[in-house]
């Protein structure tokens, strides 16, 4: 299929009103896309069928599954898309909107200082009116600027039309390998500049990476926990570490979803507390952001690894079944002709609720700059 015909069936898909997701993972020239044949909601509770979910912040309220058997797959094969010229207009941060989002921190970190809660992540959302309203143009602009993102577009006429570019991998299981990072701290990039992390950026990201170990532990064996990274996501750098492992025969997908789901990274530590503390106060509802996207359960043949003194068997492929999801960053709504990007940071007992702010500002350029 050409990079033309597989665009017009998308666009035939959205005219028509019928779901479909369009994306391409991290460092991959591979652009995916899924069209359902019908307009049905289905749910998975269990992650145990087969397609492409779409999982909230808050599991309680429903996951959204594209089942592999209703849909029609295409892929493509592409560096960059042409694309029309457009110039972008920056967001105006509105004061009361600070003001509302410096409060709100502030309680985060009162709360911090005086109870258990170690780390809570508190969002925002932050509107903008746009000139072009094509989800598949503001689609292929992300495609092209973002290549080591999760870049995509979601659409059901039922649930909305959500597009991202998220840096963040929740995990990804090979067979019985389960593949996860802990990513934490955020600062603007600076070519010209050494990257300096404070104490307070690498405790927050080693609270993470704390956290998903413990987690992970009584359903993976062999956990392997990497050097902190640095790694650049958009204009921004987080700190990051990889952490590998081999899942038991005994554990299935949805106790890995649990044990992960939401992390520290999105929404604080301990778990539970934090979560409360969000529902609680955040003056809004966070939807599908921070909750997360991806490949269920889809077969997949991979080759052996090359041993070169037994050649016969190397011609034979293996069938695994491979899941990844993604958490749903850098991302924003469109309904009607406005944009509605979702942003935020996480706060610990050293945060400054100033900073805090202006993260979630340089947070809305991921996504901004490439709206018209
Ligand atoms: C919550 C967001 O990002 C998360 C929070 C980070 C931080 O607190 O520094 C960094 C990366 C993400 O895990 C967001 O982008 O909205």
């Amino acid at each position: 299929m050409d990079e033309f015909s597989f665009f017009e069936a998308i666009e035939i898909q959205y005219a028509n009103q019928l779901p479909f997701v369009v994306y391409s993972r991290p460092i991959n020239a591979v652009i995916k896309c899924w069209l359902q044949h019908d307009e049905k909601l289905h749910h998975t509770k269990d992650f145990s069928e087969s397609g492409f979910v779409f999982a909230p912040f808050n599991l309680e309220e429903n996951s959204i599954l594209f089942p592999k058997d209703n849909c029609s797959y295409s892929e493509i094969e592409c560096r960059d898309l042409e694309t029309q010229p457009f110039t972008t207009s920056e967001i105006q941060p509105n004061s009361t909107e600070r003001l509302q989002h410096i409060e709100l921190v502030s309680k985060g970190i009162n709360s911090i200082e005086h109870t258990d809660l170690q780390k809570v992540v508190l969002s925002r959302c932050e509107k903008k009116a746009l000139q072009d309203t094509n989800p598949i143009s503001i689609f292929k602009h992300l495609f092209n600027a973002y290549k080591n993102a999760m870049v995509y577009c979601w659409f059901h006429p039922k649930v909305g039309l959500w597009i991202g570019a998220t840096p963040e991998l929740l995990f990804k299981v090979e067979g019985k390998r389960l593949t996860t990072i802990a990513l934490a701290g955020t600062q603007p990039f600076n070519a010209n500049e050494t990257v300096k992390w404070t104490p307070k950026e690498f405790e927050e990201q080693q609270i993470v990476t704390d956290y998903i170990t413990e987690q992970i532990q009584p359903y993976t064996e062999q956990i392997n926990v990497s050097e902190v990274d640095t790694v650049k996501a958009g204009s921004l750098l987080h700190l990051k570490t990889k952490i590998t492992s081999l899942i038991k025969d005994a554990s299935d997908l949805k106790s890995i979803i649990d044990a992960l789901h939401p992390t520290p990274a999105v929404c604080g530590f301990p778990k539970a507390k934090a979560k409360d503390f969000i529902l609680q106060h955040e003056n809004y509802n966070r939807d599908y952001y921070t909750g997360f996207l991806g490949e269920l359960n889809l077969k997949q043949a991979t080759t052996r690894n090359t041993n070169r003194r037994n050649v016969e068997n190397n011609a034979y492929a293996v069938i695994k079944t491979q899941s990844n999801f993604y958490v749903n960053l850098r991302c924003m709504q469109l309904k009607e002709s406005t944009a509605k990007i979702y942003v935020g940071g996480g706060i610990t007992k050293g945060s400054n609720p100033e900073h805090e702010w202006e993260e979630t500002v340089n947070k809305t350029k991921t996504i901004s700059t490439v709206l018209e």
